[in-house]
């Protein structure tokens, strides 16, 4: 099933360059990274695709709503966005209150926004502090909360900018565990993220920006084997495939799991 389409995509802000210059992309359910050096575009493409911003040429559909005749608030039904900074998207005082806001906002009943407030709540680890003021938790908790507050709202697209900024081992391994439970559940998941050895560990497809175009775009193990483009994109490998490539490895392993896998390695 096909989620996302876009087709020629341009956008340029009103003053300055192009940003995004002619991308042509679409979007099934595989769990996607979008990564890219800073200023290639990606936060400026996950907007357009939210309806924040309107493309300067080109379409994007997303579940069969083409974002230039649609609302965001339309929009906002089919797909979510965890933003980079919780503090750029809290505004409740209480928790549960926060997470119920996006779900009664796209339509929940009362009812149905507390029951599915209170399931993100159990998937992020939050059940015991529904009724905690946000600015009481601490940051990673807080990326929590909004991780919480776009699952409730069972959108069929979820966007995380930045996942894994603040948060450590623990809370790395509960973002990919929600990950592959919003994968199960046939949820299109897409990130923004900078993390390389996160992206190995936890996504399939991954897509290069380079200067708002497309440079590369496909499976993990075949776009991270393209060490010499990604160094010009000023990208890096994840640590593992550095160290394999190191050794003279000439198969690619992405984690540490495959790593260990490989025959010559004696535990
Ligand atoms: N509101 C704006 N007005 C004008 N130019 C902007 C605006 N927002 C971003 N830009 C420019 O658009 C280009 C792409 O920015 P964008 O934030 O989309 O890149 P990015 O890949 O998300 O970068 P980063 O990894 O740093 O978040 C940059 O040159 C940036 O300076």
């Amino acid at each position: 099933m096909i989620y996302i389409t876009i087709n020629d995509l341009h956008f340029s802000y009103p003053v300055g360059e192009e940003v995004i210059r002619g991308i042509t992309l679409s979007f099934g359910e595989e769990p996607t990274a979008i990564i890219g050096q800073n200023g290639a575009g990606k936060t400026t493409f996950v907007k357009l695709l939210k309806g924040l911003l309107q493309p300067s040429g080109g379409e994007i559909t997303v579940c069969g709503h083409n974002t230039k005749n649609t609302t965001a608030a339309e929009l906002a039904k089919h797909i979510g966005l965890v933003f980079q900074n919780p503090n750029d998207q809290i505004f409740k005082n209480k928790v549960l209150d926060e997470i119920m806001y996006g779900p009664r906002n796209i339509g929940q009943t009362e009812m149905e926004a507390r029951e599915n407030a209170l399931l993100a709540l159990e998937w992020v680890g939050l059940a015991e502090k529904a009724d905690a003021n946000p600015y009481d938790l601490s940051l990673s908790e807080r990326k929590m909360v909004t991780i919480a507050s776009i699952i409730a709202m069972n959108t069929k697209i979820v966007i995380f900018d930045e996942p894994t900024i603040a948060q450590d081992y623990g809370g790395k391994q509960k973002i990919k565990s929600i990950i592959r439970r919003l994968q199960e559940k046939g949820t299109l998941v897409l990130t923004i993220i900078h993390d390389m050895d996160f992206v190995a560990e936890a996504f399939e497809r991954v897509i290069v920006f380079q200067q708002g175009k497309v440079l590369l775009d496909g499976h993990k193990k075949e776009v991270y084997a393209k060490a010499a483009l990604l160094k010009q994109a000023y990208l890096e490998q994840p640590h593992v495939t550095q160290l394999c490539n190191e050794l003279g490895w000439n198969d690619i392993y992405l984690t540490v799991e495959e790593f260990l896998s490989n025959p010559s390695i004696v535990p």
